[in-house]
């Protein structure tokens, strides 16, 4: 019986994830967005990646990243055990498959740190499931102005994610929304509303399905 005391089809069922694929040039702000939209909702999964490349001080190996050497990550990617991988800033860097098949099954929301290669790749073999966000800087000036602040790259390595930026800036259309990452708190409130949005997108409830059906079998 419902609260107001009536009989009925009133029952829900698990939802499916949502893959909330995050881009942007090196530096505009989708890890710390990331990292807090996940301190202000903890049912929600950070994809941790697998990569090549060394550490930055204070990285986690397992949290930040899986950090490997190359043979092994080619190794990993041969038995098929990476969702997508790809190719960015001349290292590697692939998505663990598993915990993110697992997650959608259980109705769990993933967030990826990930290149365009990365969330297009993501989007084709998922395609219900999938929400690309890009985030933008508000110039290229401040973008280079936070990766100096950010204080973990060589100039050298700060060169060559400028060198890209325009680069993957250009496939800023391939994405469902566009944050311009100006005001930090502005840009995650932007985020929060889009992934609450997207949880209620009819596809990711397929128990509306019989739902449906027994309010229309209702007398
Ligand atoms: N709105 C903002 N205003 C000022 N600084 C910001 C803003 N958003 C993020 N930052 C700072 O910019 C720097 C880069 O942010 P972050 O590391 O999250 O970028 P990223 O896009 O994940 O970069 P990468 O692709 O290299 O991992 C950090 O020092 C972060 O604190
Ligand atoms: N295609 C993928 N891209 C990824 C993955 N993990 C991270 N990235 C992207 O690489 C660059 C550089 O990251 P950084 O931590 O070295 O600054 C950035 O654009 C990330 O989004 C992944 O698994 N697949």
């Amino acid at each position: 019986m419902s609260s107001d005391g009536h009989t009925g089809p009133i029952f829900r069922g698990r939802r499916r994830g949502v893959l909330l694929a995050l881009s942007s040039p090196s530096g505009a702000g989708k890890t710390t967005l990331s990292k807090r939209l996940i301190s202000q909702n903890p049912d929600v999964i950070l994809s941790v990646s697998a990569t090549t490349r060394d550490p930055r001080p204070g990285e986690v190996d397992g949290q930040d990243y899986h950090f490997m050497s190359v043979d092994a990550f080619k190794a990993k990617a041969a038995e098929g055990e990476f969702f997508e991988w790809a190719e960015v800033f001349g290292r590697y860097y692939g998505t663990p498959k598993t915990p993110v098949m697992d997650a959608v099954e259980e109705g769990r929301d993933v967030v990826f740190d990930i290149d365009w290669q990365g969330a297009r790749a993501i989007a084709e073999q998922a395609p219900e499931d999938t929400v690309r966000v890009f985030i933008l800087p508000p110039s290229l000036a401040l973008l280079e102005e936070r990766l100096r602040k950010r204080g973990q790259d060589t100039p050298e390595i700060i060169k060559g994610r400028m060198d890209r930026a325009k680069d993957e800036i250009s496939h800023w259309h391939e994405y469902d929304y566009i944050i311009v990452n100006d005001d930090f708190a502005r840009a995650l409130e932007k985020l929060s509303l889009i992934l609450h949005a997207e949880r209620l997108k009819r596809t990711r409830h397929p128990w509306l399905d019989d739902f449906v059906d027994a309010i229309m079998d209702e007398e």
